[in-house]
C-alpha cells in the first residue's frame, strides 16, 4: 500500500477543529501538517476528516430467538463503511452452559469476511465457576474486557441478581467493564403472558410488554449492583426518561456509568406500532421499544449535556419474512433492527444540523467515548500520529434519502426509508484502505482486523483504589469482653 495524502480538508476531531492535511503510510497517520505530498491525494475541500465511527453495540449473523440475524460480518461491516462507520464492536454469546471460550472461537469463525475492523463484547449468559475462569483468560490473553449483562430475555439470555454481582465483582478484580441489557425480565415475561391471554397477539403489545418503568427500575438496580461491586457500569440501548435519569442520578454521585442511546431510540417513535400494516410495525420490534417525545428529548439533552456517552445502532437485522415468525405472537417476533450504515448521517442531520451537537460533539459520540471508554483509544477514536487510519472525509451538503431499494445491508426494508439525511461520507478509510469513494463501496472482504483491548483502564483504576481505601475494616479494640460462655 503506497502512501496516501488527504488534503484541504478541516480536522475534526471530539476537541479540536484545525485545517490541516494528512500523510497516512501503512495504516497508520504519520504526519499531520500543510503542504504533505503522497502516491495518493484525497480532495477534501469543503469537508471536515474525522475519526471514523465506531459502533459499540453490532450483533452481525446472531443467534437469536429461534434464527439468525441476516446482516453478517460481510455485509454488516460493508453496510457501517457506506455510512462512516470504520469499527463494530459486537457481542459473542455463549449459549447457556458453553464455555466463553468456545463461542469465542465461534465468533473469530463468523468475523473473518469484515471489511473493517472489529472487536466484541462477551456475554455472561450462566455462572459457574468455569464462566468465572475463563473470564480472566478473555480478558488477559484475548483482549476482551467488557462482558455483557441480560437482565431481560428471561428463560434464555437473562441472569438473575446474585449472577449479575458475582460476575460485577469478577469484572472489578479484572479490570474489566460490565455493561447491562437493563429491563426487569420477570416482570416484563409476566406482561407478555398477561397480554397474549386478553387477545393482545400483534406487534404493539411488544411495546406494551415493555414500558420505560421496567427499564429504569432495571437500569437503577444494575447501577447499585455495579457499585457494590465496585465496577464502572455500561447501560446498553438506553431508551427512555427513567434510565437516563438513573444514570444521570449515578453520575452526580460521583459513580462511573455510561448510557449509550441508539440512533433508532432517538429518531423514531412508538406511534411506528400502530401502524395498519403488520410487516412494518413488525419490522421495528426491538427491545427496549421506540418511546414517545418525551423521551427522545431526554435522550438529546443527554447527548447534549453529556450524561449519556455514546450513540450505538444494536445493528440486529431481520428480513420480513424473519419477522413473520410471530405473526400469531408478538413474542415470536425476532427482536431486532438495523440502522449501521445510517446511524453517522441521521445523527449529524438531527444534531449537528439542528445545532443540538456540535461537530467535536458528534465525534465524541460517534467514536472517541466508545474507544476511550472500551480501552482502544487512540489506536482507534483519534486523529493524532500513530493512530489508526480510520478515517471519514464528511462531505457536509451531500443529501440523500435512504430507501432500503439502495442500501448495503441484506434486508429487505429500512426502518429509516424516506429520511432525508444532509451529511455524508466523500471518502472512508479503513486503516488505510479507501474503501468508499464519492458513495462507491470498494470494500476488501478480510482486511477487518480483531482489535484487542486493554484492561484495567483509568476508570477501574480509580474505582480500585476507592474501594481499597473505603473497605470495610474490623475495629481494633483493646477491651473485648469476654463471652458470656
Ligand atoms: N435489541 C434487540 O431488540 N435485539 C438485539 C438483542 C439485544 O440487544 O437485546
Ligand atoms: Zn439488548
Ligand atoms: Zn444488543
Amino acid at each position: 500500500m503506497g502512501s496516501t495524502v488527504i488534503r484541504n480538508g478541516t480536522i475534526v476531531t471530539a476537541d479540536l477543529s484545525y485545517e490541516a492535511d494528512l500523510l497516512i503510510e501503512g495504516g497508520r497517520i504519520t504526519a499531520i501538517g500543510h503542504g504533505l505530498t503522497g502516491d495518493e491525494v484525497l480532495d477534501a475541500t469543503g469537508c471536515y476528516v474525522m475519526p471514523g465511527g465506531i459502533d459499540p453495540h453490532t450483533h452481525l449473523e446472531m443467534p437469536f430467538m429461534g434464527t439468525h440475524s441476516t446482516d453478517d460480518f460481510a455485509s454488516g461491516t460493508r453496510a457501517a463503511i457506506a455510512g462512516g462507520t470504520t469499527m463494530v464492536v459486537d457481542f459473542a454469546l455463549p449459549s447457556p452452559g458453553q464455555s466463553l471460550l468456545d463461542a469465542l472461537k465461534t465468533w473469530h469463525n463468523k468475523s473473518g469476511q469484515a471489511a473493517c475492523d472489529y472487536s466484541y463484547h462477551m456475554a455472561i449468559t450462566w455462572w459457574d465457576r468455569q464462566v468465572f475462569d475463563e473470564m480472566e483468560t478473555v480478558v488477559r490473553d484475548h483482549g476482551i474486557t467488557s462482558f455483557k449483562h441480560f437482565m431481560a430475555y428471561k428463560g434464555a439470555l437473562m441472569v438473575n441478581d446474585d449472577e449479575l454481582f458475582a460476575s460485577f465483582s469478577r469484572c472489578a478484580e479484572l479490570g474489566a467493564i460490565p455493561m447491562v441489557h437493563a429491563e426487569n425480565g420477570d416482570v416484563v415475561a409476566e406482561l407478555q403472558a398477561r397480554l397474549l391471554s386478553e387477545g393482545n397477539t400483534g406487534p404493539e403489545a411488544h411495546a406494551y410488554s415493555r414500558p420505560s418503568s421496567v427499564e429504569g427500575e432495571a437500569t437503577n438496580r444494575a447501577i447499585m449492583i455495579a457499585d457494590m461491586a465496585g465496577v464502572p457500569l455500561y447501560v446498553v440501548h438506553t431508551s427512555c426518561e427513567e434510565a437516563h435519569e438513573a444514570i444521570r442520578r449515578a453520575k452526580m454521585q460521583g459513580k462511573r456509568v455510561w448510557g449509550e442511546p441508539l440512533i433508532q431510540h432517538l429518531i423514531l417513535d412508538e406511534s411506528e406500532y400502530a401502524h395498519p400494516d403488520w410487516d412494518h410495525a413488525a419490522r421495528r420490534v426491538m427491545s427496549p421499544p421506540f418511546r414517545d417525545k418525551r423521551h427522545q428529548d431526554s435522550l438529546w439533552a443527554g447527548l447534549a449535556s453529556g450524561t449519556l456517552s455514546v450513540v450505538a445502532t444494536d445493528h440486529c437485522a431481520f428480513t420480513t419474512e424473519q419477522k413473520r415468525n410471530g405473526v400469531d405472537d408478538f413474542t415470536r417476533i425476532p427482536n431486532g433492527t438495523g440502522g449501521l450504515e445510517d446511524r453517522m448521517p441521521l445523527l449529524w442531520t438531527h444534531g449537528v444540523n439542528t445545532g443540538r451537537l456540535t461537530m467535536n460533539e458528534f465525534v465524541a459520540v460517534t467514536s472517541t467515548n466508545s474507544a476511550k471508554i472500551l480501552g482502544c483509544y487512540p489506536k482507534k477514536g483519534a486523529i493524532l500520529v500513530g493512530a489508526d487510519a480510520d478515517i471519514v472525509v464528511w462531505d457536509p451538503e451531500k443529501e440523500k434519502t435512504i430507501t432500503a431499494a439502495a442500501q448495503v445491508s441484506a434486508i429487505d426494508y429500512n426502518v429509516f426509508e424516506g429520511q432525508k439525511v444532509k451529511g455524508l461520507p466523500r471518502y472512508v478509510l479503513s486503516r488505510g484502505h479507501v474503501s468508499l469513494r464519492d458513495g462507491a463501496l470498494d470494500t476488501r472482504e478480510g482486511h477487518g482486523e480483531f482489535v484487542a483491548r486493554a484492561p484495567q483502564g483509568p476508570v477501574n483504576r480509580a474505582l480500585s483504589s476507592w474501594k481499597t481505601l473505603t473497605a470495610p475494616r474490623p475495629v481494633a479494640r483493646s477491651g473485648i469482653p469476654a463471652s458470656g460462655v
